[in-house]
C-alpha cells in the first residue's frame, strides 16, 4: 500500500518543537529569536508564502518584522536594508522572499546577508559548509531540509545503500538536496535537462527527487515499484475549480501514487515543511547568538 507522506502534519510537529525550543531559550537566556523578512514588489504568491512566514514566527513565539518595499526599490536601497538587519541583535534570521525584480541582482543581496543570519542557507559559507558535510554550523537550505526530514521519516532507517536520483539541479533545492542525501549515505545521481534516458534513470531510484519545475513530468512509470516519491514542484495551471488555478507537483501524482511505496502530494507534501524549517533554522540562530547549544529538528 501506498503511504501520503503528510507535510502538513511534520510541519506541525516541527513548528511545535520549534516554539518549545524558543519558549525556553527566552526562560533561560531573555533572548527572543527575531526573523526579518523583505520582500520587493508585488508578487502574488510570494505575498502569501511571506505572510505564512509572518503568521508562523508569531506562532512560534519570535519577534518578526516584515518589510514590504515598493518594485522600483533600487538594489543600493535593498544592500542597505539588508546591512541595517545585519547590525540589529534583535534579528537572527533574515529572508529576502525570491524572485527578486529583474533590475536587482539575487545573488549579490544573498551575499550581502551575513552568514550568521542567513537561515534560507543561501549564503556561499552556508552552501560550502552544507558541501563539506560541516553540518553543525551550517544552515541548511529549508525545502531540502524539509525534504530530507519527510525522507527519513517515511523510511525510519539510515540510506545507506539506496539510490537517490534528484532530478534538477537548481542552487536551492536540486544541488543542496543531493549534497543532504550523499551526507546520509544514499548513492546520488543529479539529473537535468540533459540527462540521456531519464525514465530509465528514475526507475533506477529507491528515493526520487523531483525539482525540476515542469507541471506533472515524472510518470507513474518513471517509478520503481515501492519507491520514496518526494515531489518539490508547485506549478499553477488553469483550469481548477470554479476558474481558479490549480496546483500541481513536478509528478504527474494519480499514476506514480500506483507504484510508489510513499509519495508526497501537491499541496500539503514539501510546501508546508519549506516554512516551518525556516522556523528551525531561526531559532537555531538565536540559540547561536545566545551561545547555547542549538536543538536538532
Ligand atoms: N528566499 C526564499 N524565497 C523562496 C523560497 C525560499 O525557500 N526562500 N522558496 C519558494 C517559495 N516558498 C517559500 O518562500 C514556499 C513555497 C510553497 C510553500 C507552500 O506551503 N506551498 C503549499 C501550497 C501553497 C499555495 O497554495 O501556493 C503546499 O505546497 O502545500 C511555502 C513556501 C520560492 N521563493
Amino acid at each position: 500500500m501506498t503511504t501520503v507522506i503528510d507535510g502538513k502534519a511534520v510541519a506541525a510537529d516541527v513548528v511545535t518543537k520549534v516554539r518549545i525550543a524558543a519558549e525556553k531559550l527566552i526562560a533561560e537566556t531573555g533572548v527572543v529569536p527575531g526573523i526579518a523578512v523583505v520582500i520587493v514588489g508585488h508578487d502574488p504568491a510570494s505575498q502569501v508564502y511571506v505572510a505564512s512566514k509572518g503568521k508562523k514566527a508569531k506562532e512560534c513565539g519570535f519577534h518578526s518584522v516584515e518589510h514590504a518595499l515598493p518594485s522600483d526599490t533600487s538594489e543600493a536601497d535593498l544592500v542597505a536594508l539588508v546591512q541595517k538587519l545585519n547590525a540589529d541583535p534583535k534579528i537572527h534570521g533574515i529572508l529576502v522572499q525570491l524572485p527578486l525584480p529583474d533590475h536587482i541582482d539575487a545573488g549579490k543581496i544573498i551575499q550581502t546577508i551575513s552568514a550568521d543570519k542567513d537561515v534560507d542557507g543561501f549564503h556561499f559559507t552556508n552552501v560550502g559548509k552544507l558541501g563539506t558535510g560541516e553540518l553543525d554550523t551550517a544552515f541548511v537550505p529549508c525545502t531540502p531540509a524539509g525534504s530530507m526530514l519527510l525522507i527519513e521519516r517515511a523510511l525510519g532507517r539510515d540510506l545507506s545503500g539506496l539510490n537517490a536520483v534528484v532530478v534538477g539541479r537548481s542552487n536551492i533545492v536540486g544541488k543542496p538536496m543531493a549534497n543532504l542525501l550523499l551526507n546520509a549515505n544514499a548513492t546520488v545521481t543529479v539529473a537535468h535537462s540533459r540527462t540521456k534516458d531519464l525514465p530509465a534513470l528514475c526507475r533506477s531510484a529507491d528515493i526520487l527527487v523531483a525539482a525540476v519545475g515542469r507541471p506533472e513530468m515524472i510518470k507513474g512509470d518513471w517509478v520503481k515499484p515501492g519507491a520514496t516519491v518526494i515531489d518539490v514542484g508547485i506549478n499553477r495551471l488553469e483550469g481548477g475549480l470554479n476558474g481558479k488555478s490549480k496546483l500541481v507537483g513536478d509528478v504527474d501524482y494519480g499514476s506514480a501514487a500506483e507504484q510508489a511505496g510513499a509519495i508526497t502530494p501537491v499541496p500539503g507534501g514539501v510546501g508546508p515543511m519549506t516554512i516551518a524549517l525556516l522556523m528551525a533554522n531561526t531559532v537555531v540562530s538565536a540559540f547561536r547568538s545566545a551561545g547555547q547549544s542549538a536543538p536538532r529538528f
